[in-house]
């Protein structure tokens, strides 16, 4: 019950609902197990005795009770829908919510498939528990109380004796349980498996499909089904074993009262009309009895499911706001950065190296630094430490003086826009793509960016312009045009700190050339990072750090690095080795040989 405690907190504000839910169900079999006691009287009191003057009054009785019980089972159903509904509701929103707090540390590791199926397969079971299996199981449970009660005023024998198999029908449901459990928590992460399976073979077709690996894709898809069949399987096995169980005790039991209630009835020593209601009630009471292994299941299962949910809501959230974080003010922000001996290693990766190591950088407001480097030299990890993606390790990193780790997270990310080179656009209009940072962003200010990112043209050369829906992840545009309607976006959010991280690449240099010339107008004041494999891309940086698996090898100007032997020059002498008019003449003529090439 623990897992339920701890769920308390989405369920207990509707606690009316539960007592209603409780209430009602109790009543109900309460006033169910008065229909024994009719058929006693009418059995007794007049069939025997030839009295039937109260046959109709009896029968109206009956009438009565059908339509009380039916009320108070309309409030269960009420109450426990409702009950059920809202709990399910908030632990959505919850679930939701607190993966929106998460840090990016926990999307590192987290599986979509999985992540979707606790917040639709897992929800709904503890919905269906908490709205209607609780009130069932107590139902059981009043019913056993009540029912053995009158039974044991009309014969305390008769009952004592069938009485006895209750322990050992609660010891059989127990082991059920204890078998059941692990098997419905297997079935649950089967479940979740299936999914990511699915979810990671539908975002990656293309990939699948270009390289052919539609069968290593089924092979795959099928151990996971094997696995869930074979937990179903088990599952199966369970029942099997145990439902006959139970079924068997319950039986005898009814069996064995008919037997000596029998030959109690035909020695005197009890009514014709006692046995009836007796063994009228024994039957009410060992009906739900019989459904005991479908309740527990249904327990077992909810719990499982809270487990996975808690689990999940439980999250420690590695990046959040410390007590006193700072708010900035938006106008007095300068956009002044420094990376002071900042080193730091991703915490599920101790394999690697420091992704970033005695990294120093000041950046003056209005300037524009560009970071060159091989694939995974850090260029990446020191943006996003920047902007708390993650928290530093050693060192420190300061806005305007204030260590980011003191500001309050969505202050500072208010004040930055970063564009990635994977664009992700959401399934909606290419004009709310854009307004995403920004959503009371005009018209005007929209076009304006768009124009700033060479968008607009194209845009409005689309069916629906501003309007046209961009389908899931944004299919339907190419890699470019992609690229043009982050970088709206970004610049729609007027940064004090604006960093494209690699958001050119898949742009032709003319295009990106015109960007970058808009970019340097309306960020005029404000900082801005450029990380990019393409020379031409950042050389008219103010500076250019070049890294080296986390160290900074090198740092200047265009001018000073392209005259000094070293990666950028290496690199800066590839790119241009197609065009050498471009190239310096000293660079031209240079040989330079052993030198580590920038890749990616
Ligand atoms: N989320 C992560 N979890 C674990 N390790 C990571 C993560 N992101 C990056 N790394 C590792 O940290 C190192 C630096 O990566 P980073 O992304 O900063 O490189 P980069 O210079 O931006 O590379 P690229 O040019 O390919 O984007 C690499 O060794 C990389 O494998």
């Amino acid at each position: 019950m623990d897992i339920f405690k701890a769920l308390k907190s989405y369920y207990w504000q509707d606690k009316g609902f539960l007592w209603g839910s409780v209430a009602g169900l109790a009543v109900a079999t309460a006033l169910g197990l008065v229909y024994p006691l009719l058929l006693k009287t009418l059995i007794d009191d007049m069939i025997i005795p030839g009295e039937f003057s109260g046959v109709l009054s009896l029968s109206l009785l009956a009438v009565g009770i059908i339509f009380v019980k039916a009320g108070f089972q309309f409030v269960h159903g009420f109450s426990g829908g409702r009950l059920g509904n809202r709990l399910a509701y908030r632990l959505r929103n919850g679930c939701y919510e607190k993966l929106q707090q998460l840090s990016f540390s926990y999307y590192d590791t987290a599986r979509t498939g999985d992540l979707m199926s606790r917040l639709t397969a897992d929800i709904e079971g503890i919905r269906n528990f908490i709205g209607f299996g609780f009130a069932q199981l107590l139902n059981t449970a009043f019913l056993l109380v009540f029912g053995f009660t009158m039974m044991f005023f009309i014969d305390w024998k008769l009952t004592l004796m069938t009485l006895t198999i209750i322990p050992l029908l609660g010891f059989v449901a127990i082991r059920f349980e204890q078998n059941i459990h692990p098997v419905f928590r297997s079935i649950r992460s089967a479940v979740g498996r299936l999914t990511v399976r699915v979810q990671e073979n539908i975002t990656g077709v293309r990939t699948v499909k270009s390289f052919a690996r539609e069968p290593f894709e089924i092979n795959k898809f099928v151990k996971e089904n094997v696995d869930y069949r074979e937990n179903h399987l088990q599952l199966a096995g369970v029942w099997a074993k145990y439902f006959p169980m139970i079924e068997f005790i319950a039986n005898v039991s009814v069996a064995a009262m008919l037997l000596v209630g029998g030959w109690r009835v035909i020695d005197g020593s009890l009514s014709l009309g006692d046995l009836v209601a007796l063994s009228g009630m024994l039957g009410l009471i060992v009906a739900p009895l019989w459904t005991l292994g479908f309740q527990i299941n249904n327990y077992t299962q909810s719990k499982a499911s809270g487990e996975r949910l808690l689990e999940l809501l439980n999250q420690p959230i590695a990046v959040k706001n410390t007590l006193n974080s700072l708010i900035l003010d938006d106008d007095a922000v300068k956009g002044h950065i420094r990376f002071e001996d900042v080193s730091f290693r991703f915490v599920n990766r101790d394999d690697l190296p420091s992704a970033l190591l005695g990294f120093n950088l000041d950046v003056p407001a209005g300037s524009v630094i560009g970071l060159l480097g091989g694939t995974g030299s850090g260029k990446s990890t020191a943006v996003g430490l920047m902007l708390r993606t993650y928290d530093v390790g050693e060192g420190s990193i300061t806005l305007d003086g204030v260590d980011v780790r003191h500001i309050d997270l969505a202050s500072l990310r208010s004040q930055t826009a970063i564009v990635f080179q994977e664009s992700f656009l959401f399934s909606t209009t290419i004009k709310e793509n854009i307004s995403y940072g920004y959503p009371n962003a005009t018209m005007e200010d929209i076009e304006e960016a768009s124009r700033l990112a060479q968008a607009d043209g194209f845009i409005r050369e689309l069916p629906l312009g501003y309007e046209t829906i961009v389908g899931e992840r944004g299919m339907g545009l190419s890699g470019g045009q992609k690229q043009r309607i982050a970088i709206a976006r970004a610049l729609l959010a007027k940064p004090k700190i604006l960093i494209l991280d690699d958001a050119t690449s898949a742009l032709d240099m003319e295009t990106e050339h015109e960007i970058q010339t808009a970019i340097r107008k309306v960020m005029q004041g404000r900082t801005v990072f450029i990380i990019a494999h393409r020379i031409s891309t950042l050389r008219h940086g103010d500076e250019i750090v070049v890294l080296d698996r986390g160290h900074t090898i090198q740092r200047g100007t265009h001018d000073k690095l392209v005259r000094q032997p070293g990666l950028y020059r290496e690199t800066y002498r590839i790119q241009y080795s197609d065009r050498p008019d471009d190239l310096d003449a000293d660079i031209a003529s240079s040989a330079v040989s052993g030198e580590r090439r920038v890749t990616g």
